[in-house]
């Protein structure tokens, strides 16, 4: 099939200003990367095109992975190329691989990564053979030129002012041109294309399609994300038997010297219920239905396994752990010396905060009289917009 339109998405860049140590397109935002956010986006729009993305070269099957997977069961065909050391290199570099019957080309931002299928229609409509296009809006702060000692020098009038955004559209050919014959790097790809002379037209832009460029771009985006549909709680029990043949694994942890827990896996009673919390949060059921004990792959199991299951259905399911906290009701181990290493190790796993705490049961029942632990958690869990 031949596509009228190319959608470019650079995402080579190295994200030197969010400051984290993967590319700035291959962090997550909300569980998903910022590239595939931004390809939703783009597969969202209503006339399907060639998408290229312009992938740093350590980052080529990542990329072509996620654009698949953003692509999901829409038609468009995806291309992934290397970038190059400066943006501008970059939309050189997915230039190179246009499908021959490509007439107008939009390049993206991947780190514009909630722009919306519906602006990138409107920036798709507005090009002619001739008149590049723009999304904007207008400027809202008042605007000063500074001298060399940081100083105000003047106010600048902000009336004929506005910031611009991507995707900017583009006639293929004259782009083509205006590409080879650039003396100099500019900062966006419409300014290329005014100075090879051509016209640049502007549309409305969207306050949503903002340039994730700072942690708190970041963090702003994972706000307008945030919970939809409300927080969900759960809670889980779990009880285990004191078995001296056994070693004591608990909270994650190896305990040396201290009787262990009888069970099919390794009866780390902390995980297990915290596990269920997770699972009733969620409406998956719970343990003994996600990780049945007749199962064989489960016999001796370090239930670290578990936790990563039970994240992965819970995560897969929409939701974002906001926060676990358990409690331990048992003679021994005596949880407090180890406290903050599990913790750390179990809110790892989670991604969220986990708080631990113990008490002994005054002598009464089965923990009094040390023949067992037993674990309560609960777990608060929120549901992402997608
Ligand atoms: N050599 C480069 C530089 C940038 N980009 C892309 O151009 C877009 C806009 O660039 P910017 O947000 O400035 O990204 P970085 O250059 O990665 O950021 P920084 O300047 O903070 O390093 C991003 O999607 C980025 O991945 C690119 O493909 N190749
Ligand atoms: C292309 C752009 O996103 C339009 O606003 C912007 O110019 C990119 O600039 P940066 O310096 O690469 O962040």
């Amino acid at each position: 099939m031949g596509f009228r339109v190319a959608v470019i998405v650079v995402a080579a860049g190295s994200g030197s200003r969010l400051g984290h140590s993967e590319p700035k397109a291959f962090v997550e935002l909300r569980g998903i990367t910022i590239l595939e956010r931004a390809l939703r986006g783009v597969f969202d729009a209503s006339e399907p095109a060639q998408v290229i993305v312009v992938a740093p070269e350590t980052r080529l099957a990542a990329a072509r992975h996620l654009a698949e997977h953003a692509a999901g069961a829409a038609s468009g065909s995806v291309t992934v190329v290397v970038g190059g050391g400066t943006r501008q290199a970059s939309v050189a570099a997915g230039l190179a691989a246009l499908a021959p019957e490509v007439e107008v080309v939009l390049v993206h931002d991947a780190a514009r990564a909630l722009t919306s299928g519906a602006l990138i229609d409107r920036v798709m409509r507005a090009v002619t053979p001739s008149t590049g296009v723009v999304p904007a809006l207008p400027v809202t702060d008042t605007i000063k030129r500074i001298d060399a000692r940081e100083f105000v020098a003047d106010t600048v009038d902000r009336q004929d002012l506005v910031h611009v955004q991507t995707p900017q559209g583009f006639p293929r050919a004259a782009l083509v041109a205006a590409y080879a014959s650039a003396d100099h790097d500019y900062t966006d790809d419409a300014a290329l294309f005014s100075a090879a002379g051509h016209p640049v037209a502007v549309v409305e832009g969207e306050a949503r399609g903002f340039k994730i460029t700072t942690p708190w771009d970041l963090h702003r985006a994972e706000n307008l994300l945030g919970v939809s549909s409300g927080f969900r709680t759960g809670v889980g029990l779990d009880v285990h038997a004191y078995d001296d043949g056994r070693p004591l694994w608990l909270g994650g942890l190896y305990w040396p010297d201290e009787a262990g827990l009888d069970g099919h896996s390794d009866g780390d009673a902390v995980i297990h219920a915290i596990c269920d919390a997770l699972l009733s949060a969620a409406g998956l059921g719970d343990m003994g239905a996600r990780f049945g004990s007749d199962e064989p792959r489960f016999a001796g199991a370090a239930s670290e396994v578990f936790l990563r299951e039970t994240l992965a259905l819970v995560v897969g399911s929409g939701f974002s752990v906001v926060n676990v906290a358990v409690q331990l009701v048992g003679n021994r181990p005596k949880l407090a010396g180890r406290r903050g290493e599990i913790e750390s190790k179990l809110g790892e796993i989670v991604g969220a905060p986990v708080s631990v705490a113990a008490t002994t049961s005054d002598g009464l029942g089965f923990t009094g009289r040390g023949e067992g632990v037993s674990a309560l958690a609960t777990a608060l869990i929120a549901k992402l917009s997608q």
